[in-house]
């Protein structure tokens, strides 16, 4: 495919001790060439492919240096891309980066979008949907496990996976197209109708296999939802803080002092949380707090996690009890907090209500019971094999939403051959998810849903 050259700041805006401006297109090169000028005089459109060269880039139109660099030249179709990259190496710095960038806008190269090399990578063919798509998650990851299943996505394992699904129901619809041209053979039709059941079964049994993944995989890449709720006081603006290892949440012994809804990342040994600290729920006269309260009601109602919070100093109340209503059906680990303080809680009564959710005891004064705490948020989730080698993992919404459909349209095909449907009919069912699956790795999907997807990504990238 022909593009246009592009360029853009491939490293992050900020003091650096390098920072890289990447050209990308038929013309990199030249551009690069108009702008650079080396100790032997060589030009760029003369040197070897993947090498990399010491010199100067200074303004064509008035001769004067702007910095000093060194140049990767690497000619398509190996490079990142599959067309010729430039990648001009700077002093890192704001202003000299943006004036080399300037320079090559200036002489024929265009302002890259979000994502565009990247795209172009997928649009040259390099690369399928799926794996551009991975490659900003393995940015993004932010514990070893994601980077992991980032990265063995990028590498292709689920595009290789959803290739053979692909395949599969291709060589079942060649197999139904034969039934259908040759149709006065019963044994043909018997043994198509076997074969159909056969192949159908095991192409939704894989599907079933990975959105069983996608839980976690969802988890490891998004973070998991964790809501902190107690009553006023108890601790919940304590327990964001030494989780987050910082102060970032204000603390006071008045009751009331989270007015809002405060939200932090976290990695907690491999699991990262999008840890949610609310207001105390309780009745409330203060206007403003009660729009908070209202708020923590509604982010309780769609979190992954509960982290309920006890004062271990007080007798557990109408509204703790409330509460455990509340969260009840939900993944809960009750924290009963303040353990310094002389005890006055019924722990056994706060077992029974927590119906075998864990319950751990703190001091977070203290710094106690922390440890137990973040083994148990990690028990919870990472029991098993997340992360284990040989697993294809599912973390993104928009594949698993596509799988879902695959598996229910890959049903529909069973069911009709159950019912005993013309087999032509059965040929649209199988069509369907053949055509769902493609759409993950990127086969036939419409334009603007590459543009959608592509903006997401970081510019540069
Ligand atoms: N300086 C620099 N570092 C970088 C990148 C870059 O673009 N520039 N990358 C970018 O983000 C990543 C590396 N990713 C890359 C992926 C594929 C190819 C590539 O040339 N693939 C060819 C040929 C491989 C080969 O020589 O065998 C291919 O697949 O055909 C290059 C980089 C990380 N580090
Ligand atoms: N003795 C003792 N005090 C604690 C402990 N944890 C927190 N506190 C104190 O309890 C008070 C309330 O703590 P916060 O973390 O603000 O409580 P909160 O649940 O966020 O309160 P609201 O935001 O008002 O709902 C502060 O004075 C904390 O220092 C503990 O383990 N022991
Ligand atoms: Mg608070």
């Amino acid at each position: 495919m022909e593009f246009d050259t592009i360029a853009a700041i491939s490293t992050p805006m900020g003091e650096g001790a390098i920072a890289i401006v990447r050209l990308s297109g038929d013309d990199a090169i030249g551009i690069a060439d108009r702008l650079y000028s080396g100790p032997s005089g060589k030009k760029l459109t003369e040197v070897k492919t993947h090498t990399i060269h010491y010199g100067h880039i200074a303004d064509p139109d008035t001769g004067q240096i702007v910095e000093e660099v060194m140049v990767s030249v690497l000619k398509g179709p190996k490079t990142f891309t599959r067309e010729d990259i430039v990648e001009i190496n700077c002093h890192g710095g704001i202003v000299t980066v943006n004036r080399v960038l300037q320079l090559a806008l200036n002489h024929g190269a265009r302002l890259a979008g979000p994502g565009e090399f990247t795209k172009r990578a997928f649009l040259n063919g390099r690369i399928d949907l799926s794996q551009a798509e991975a490659v900003m998650d393995l940015i993004r990851a932010k514990t070893d496990r994601a980077m992991n299943v980032a990265l063995g996505q990028m590498e292709g394992r689920l595009s290789k996976l959803i290739q053979r699904l692909r395949q599969e129901i291709l060589e079942t619809l060649a197999h139904v197209e034969v039934n259908i041209d040759y149709p006065e053979y019963d044994d043909v039709e018997e043994m198509t109708h076997s074969m159909l059941i056969e192949k159908a079964t095991l192409v939704k049994k894989e599907i079933e296999k990975l959105l069983q993944t996608s839980q976690q995989g969802k988890i490891l890449r998004e973070g998991l939802s964790t809501v902190i709720v107690g009553r006023p006081n108890v601790g919940k603006s304590s327990l964001l803080n030494s989780l987050i290892h910082e102060n970032k949440a204000i603390v006071t012994d008045i009751p009331g002092t989270t007015r809002d809804v405060i939200e932090e990342y976290v990695n907690v040994r491999g699991v990262p949380l999008r840890l949610v600290d609310t207001a105390g729920i309780r009745e409330t006269e203060d206007i403003v707090e009660r729009i908070g309260v209202e708020k923590s009601r509604q982010v309780l109602k769609k979190a992954d996690l509960i982290l309920l919070v006890l004062n271990y100093s007080e007798a557990l109340s109408k509204e703790d009890e409330q509460l455990f209503e509340a969260v009840s059906g939900m993944d809960v680990i009750v924290i009963v907090n303040k353990t310094d303080l002389p005890g006055k809680i019924d722990l056994e009564q706060v077992r029974e209500l927590a119906k075998g959710s864990p319950v751990v005891t703190t001091s977070l004064l203290e710094e106690q019971g922390i440890d137990q705490l973040e083994e148990s948020i990690s028990s919870l989730f990472f029991e098993g094999s997340v992360g284990a080698s040989d697993l294809t993992y599912v973390s993104n919404t928009r594949h698993i939403a596509l799988l879902s459909q695959a598996k229910r349209t890959i049903e529909d095909a069973l069911d009709a051959i159950d019912a005993g449907v013309p087999i032509d009919l059965v040929q649209i069912d199988l069509t369907r998810t053949w055509e769902l699956l493609g759409e993950i790795i990127g086969d036939a999907v419409h334009e603007s849903l590459i543009d959608q997807l592509f903006a997401q990504f970081c510019l540069g990238k």
